[in-house]
């Protein structure tokens, strides 16, 4: 998948949904005023594959189901989820390096179409203090660093973080990574449960190749309406 060259191809919309007709509604408008369509496990719990297939054929699919198992395990599942073609997919960087290496491995197997591997660094609900309660010292930034390091080392494509890591990330690894980044709030919207947040001009100031954007999108009166006033504040 190339870098997004609009400012509406620089987001994916989290169709964060467990209602699957519901989800082909939200598919229906935002499809051509996005780069892309997230189906995670709200949806996935729900809809199953026959969901990601019906979405595809709308717009490119970011598959966000977070994989974090042994890594036969993880390369399995890679596997199973090839045929549905998601140009993205996510995996937990915290799974650690053979986790990440046996997951490129099984995604190769779909040769050039294979789908884009994104390492989830430290989720963006997260502060220094929830880290350091499950025994992660010295807060985010450190930790993103420490595992952006170890999953690109191990063959992830780019990596998942909040806007706050964003410079940090291209300042250590230059332009070659893909960033994805949620944490994403238009001022004045709901934070919600997210903790490191900027706003999408922010976010793309800093580095960031896309933005993950659910609720301040999906919980609008007009969805396509917010994507569309998204999109126009990046210019
Ligand atoms: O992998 C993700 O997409 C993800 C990683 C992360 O650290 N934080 C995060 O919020 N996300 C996803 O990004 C979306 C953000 O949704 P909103 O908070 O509604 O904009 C959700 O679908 C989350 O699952």
């Amino acid at each position: 998948m190339a870098r997004p060259n609009s400012f509406a191809g620089r987001i994916i919309a989290a169709i964060d949904t467990g209602d699957t007709t519901r989800a082909e509604q939200l598919a229906h408008a935002l499809a051509r005023r996005t780069g892309l369509l997230k189906v995670g496990l709200e949806l996935f719990c729900a809809g199953g594959p026959a969901v990601v297939t019906g979405i595809a054929e709308q717009a490119p699919v970011f598959l966000d189901l977070k994989l974090h198992d042994i890594p036969n395990t993880v390369a399995g599942a890679v596997r199973s989820l090839l045929p549905l073609a998601p140009a993205m997919l996510t995996l937990h960087a915290a799974g650690g390096p053979a986790m990440i290496a046996a997951a490129r491995e099984a995604a190769e197997q779909a040769g050039a179409a294979r789908p884009m591997l994104l390492a989830v660094t430290v989720l963006t609900s997260m502060d220094a203090a929830t880290l350091s309660e499950i025994g992660v010292a010295g807060g985010p930034v450190q930790q993103v660093l420490r595992l952006a390091r170890i999953a690109l080392a191990a063959g992830a494509d780019g990596l998942v973080c909040s806007p706050q890591e964003v410079a940090r990330i291209r300042d250590a690894y230059g332009a070659a990574p893909f960033l994805v980044v949620p944490g994403v709030r238009p001022a004045g919207s709901a934070m919600g449960d997210q903790a490191r947040v900027a706003t999408p001009a922010e976010a793309i100031a800093a580095g960031a190749d896309w933005l993950v954007i659910g609720r301040p999108i999906t919980g609008a009166a007009d969805p396509a309406a917010a994507a569309e006033a998204i999109a126009e504040s990046l210019r």
